[in-house]
């Protein structure tokens, strides 16, 4: 259709059987807490409303120190042009029991937050996972927020514990300084906060109760015994697949990694030998660049799965949910839609994700119907990189 058809079709709606519900937790309130927008197999009954995609204003103004232009400015066309934005989920449904979900731990790139990445964890959800989106704390995400006991500067005689919103933005490097140490320095903290998002899922999974700071009154406890807990991986894009990556090397109960269109900078390769599990990496055309493929290429092994496939067509947006929120003019113009359809390089993506989470976590599912896109088999993809590399050295093949 038309470039404002495709404007209002939005963020896709998941392909699988499973009606998908999202809500968020914050446990505990402060910034070593976690933060996550989970997404689950949802009951069909009752009446429940999508959720709003960008929540708060804050992060229009947080996309705005990302974009490099005025608060004032974005926040006024933001919110008029994504205001009313939801996404495909329904907000606080209850958690649907009966099978033993795998759990995916979603980790977000570099200028975007939990919410923004909706269209890849509704596509799982719906096909029977548990994804938790987690929200960085590291100063890397556009805006994100924790919560602090209101600090009694008048002598309080109503709220006297109420907590307030203490809003971090995102943290650009000084120019001209070398970026390594703050983006080496962030990996760790976010691979700390998957493990952390997994310790709590994991409890939650054990029935332990929830203390969530965000007023929701979404029923926990409908989650004990849910989660297949050996079926766990680790999936980011960008920045967060470099930190699905250190996820990886630091606990082993992430069986499988997916790296989606990785940003490998902030990884020193002698953390790729402490790296056992499978990983697939899903680069877009047009994003990647020689060194950064020479990264992901150090992690081939001969011991375990390490694959590569690029989507023709695609782009650095084509993940992140704005692919679909745009005319195809200024999709070009902002690079947020590459020369393929975005709702069909969407299905690409998440179907050659599952087709590896069903090889590596042993689902018994039809995923394996995905397999030859793994192989970079198909008229969307290609097998490894479009990018002419020069030869490898072959002692670094491990
Ligand atoms: C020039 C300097 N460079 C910073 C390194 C540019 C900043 N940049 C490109 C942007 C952020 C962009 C954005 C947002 C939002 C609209 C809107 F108009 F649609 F709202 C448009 C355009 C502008 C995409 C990126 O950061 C690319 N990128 C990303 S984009 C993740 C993201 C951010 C915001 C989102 F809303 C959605 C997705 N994740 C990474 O982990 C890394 C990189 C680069 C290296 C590592």
């Amino acid at each position: 259709g038309s470039s404002s058809s495709v404007q209002f079709c939005g963020i896709p709606n998941g392909k699988g059987p499973h009606t998908v519900g999202c809500t968020d937790l914050m446990s505990d309130h402060t910034i070593q807490g976690t933060f996550l927008r989970l997404f689950y197999p949802c009951s069909n009954s009752g009446e429940y409303e999508d959720a709003v995609w960008i929540p708060k204003k804050q992060y229009y103004l947080g996309l705005a120190d990302t974009l490099k232009l005025n608060r004032t400015v974005v926040n006024f066309i933001f919110s008029h042009y994504f205001g009313s934005v939801k996404c495909p989920a329904r907000l606080n449904a209850p958690f649907k029991p009966g099978e033993k979900y795998p759990l995916i731990i979603f980790s977000h790139g570099l200028g975007a937050f939990r919410t923004l990445y909706s269209s890849i964890c509704i596509g799982l959800a719906s096909q029977g996972f548990v994804v938790a989106s987690v929200e960085h704390r590291d100063e890397s995400a556009s805006a994100t927020y924790y919560l602090k006991e209101k600090s009694p500067s008048e002598p309080c005689e109503e709220n006297c514990n109420e907590l307030e919103e203490v809003w971090l933005y995102n943290k650009r490097p000084k120019p001209g300084a070398d970026e390594f140490p703050l983006r080496f320095e962030q990996v760790q903290t976010r691979a700390d906060e998957c493990l952390r998002a997994l310790d709590l899922m994991l409890d939650i999974n054990a029935g332990k109760p929830v203390t969530n700071a965000t007023q929701s009154n979404f029923d926990w406890l409908l989650l004990k015994d849910s989660l297949d807990v050996k079926s766990i991986a680790a999936v980011g894009h960008s920045f967060g697949a470099a930190t699905a990556i250190k996820a990886l090397g630091r606990d082993s109960r992430f069986r499988c990694g997916i790296a989606l269109d990785a940003w490998m900078f902030p990884l020193r390769e002698e953390i790729f030998s402490a790296i056992n599990q499978p990983v697939l990496f899903v680069n877009s055309e047009k994003f990647q660049w020689v060194e950064n493929v020479l990264l992901m290429k150090k992690m081939d092994s001969t011991r375990v799965e390490r694959k590569m496939i690029t989507i023709k067509g695609t782009v650095h947006q084509s993940f992140p949910d704005f692919t679909f929120l745009t005319g195809n003019l200024v999709g070009k113009i902002f690079k947020l839609k590459g020369e393929i359809d975005p709702y069909i390089g969407m299905d690409i993506i998440i179907n050659v994700t599952l087709a590896f989470l069903q090889r590596h976590l042993g689902l018994q599912k039809d995923f394996n119907q995905w397999d030859s896109l793994i192989e970079g088999e198909g008229e969307f993809v290609i097998p490894g990189t479009n990018l002419y590399l020069p030869l490898q050295k072959p002692e670094n093949v491990k």
